[in-house]
């Protein structure tokens, strides 16, 4: 199927250039175009992203009784294969994956920690290395959201003075994409056609071929576009948020990833607002013209909803 699949060159966006203003007008151009692009220079070591998916593998390479214990339960832990439906239009139920939610610690010192561990005997330090990666991949969504906001001809703290990025709800999802084919696969998707849910998603993968993007999801027949790897790079997107906030002028782009016919892993970085913040058109992305199309909604609200959708909950 991917063969015969267009092969996209998506943006390249540098976070570390000086030129605030250019990359912003660059930012602006990709979210309007494709809702998605590449980042370079985040400063994530390429030492770190490797232990992240050398922990990814130990840990599903667990017995699935093992996983089992670590069950998903308020929007953390392990979800075996065919446990979710990205899209719940389709007919056929369970996408071919498994899949770890990490989300936020604890907001207050007196908060227990909702995330699920595995123990340091069965895989040690394996929550270092997951809350260290948490922790750099915030400070990388941070530093992008403030260069989104100047795209949208916003202060760059527009996000954190609407109490957008005080405790957002960001989440790591690691994920593995089994290497066999199923028997009765009549067009089982790794993961079927989704916008993300939130603001703005970031992912790293192993390289291995399967995410493929549809930029204009209006067109029948839908034309799929693969998205090529790029080393180093992060591939970004723009969440149904976003695209919310922005009155679809920055586009929350439909995306699938095929049966890779190869063992193929990725980790998804969902950021999400905090979950009071009212997500409302933003006046820069509104006119007389051009009226708000959304009313405003609450971002737990909004979560909770697409959550349950996917997981049949
Ligand atoms: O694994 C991938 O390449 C993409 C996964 C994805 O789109 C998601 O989990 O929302
Ligand atoms: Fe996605």
């Amino acid at each position: 199927m991917a063969g015969n699949a267009e092969q996209l060159e998506l943006p390249l966006i540098d976070l570390s250039s000086p030129d605030r203003a250019c990359s912003a007008k660059s930012i602006r151009k990709a979210c309007v175009d494709h809702g998605f692009f590449y980042l370079v220079n985040h400063g994530i070591e390429e030492s770190v992203l490797q232990l992240v998916f050398q922990d990814s593998k130990k840990f599903f390479s667990l017995p699935l009784d093992e996983k089992m214990k670590l069950g998903y339960k308020d929007h953390r832990g392990y979800t075996p294969m065919f446990a979710e439906t990205l899209d719940p239009s389709s007919k056929i139920k369970g996408d071919f994956k498994e899949g770890f939610y990490i989300g936020p610690a604890k907001f207050s010192a007196s908060q227990v920690d909702a995330n699920q561990w595995p123990s340091e005997d069965v895989l040690p330090c394996w929550r270092a290395t997951m809350e260290s990666y948490y922790e750099q991949m915030l400070a990388v969504g941070k530093s992008l959201i403030s260069l989104i906001a100047l795209a949208l001809d916003l202060d760059d703290l527009f996000f954190e003075k609407i109490g957008a990025l005080y405790q957002p709800m960001a989440f790591i999802r690691l994920l593995h994409y089994p290497g066999e084919t199923i028997e009765d696969n009549n067009g089982r998707l790794g993961a079927s056609a989704h916008s993300d849910y939130g603001m703005v998603t970031l992912l790293v993968t192993d390289g291995v071929p399967g995410l493929q993007i549809c930029r204009d999801k209006d067109r029948q027949p839908h034309l799929w576009e693969n998205v090529p790897h790029v080393n180093g790079a992060l591939v970004v997107n723009v969440g149904d948020l976003l695209e919310r906030w922005t009155n679809c002028l920055f586009r929350s782009t439909l995306h699938r990833v095929l049966p890779p016919g190869q063992e193929r892993y990725s980790v998804a970085f969902f950021i999400d607002p905090n979950s009071d913040c009212l997500v409302e058109c933003l006046e820069t992305c509104c006119s007389e013209k051009n009226p708000p199309r959304f009313p405003a909604i609450r971002s737990g609200d909004h979560l909770q909803a697409r959550i349950k959708a996917s997981y049949d909950l």
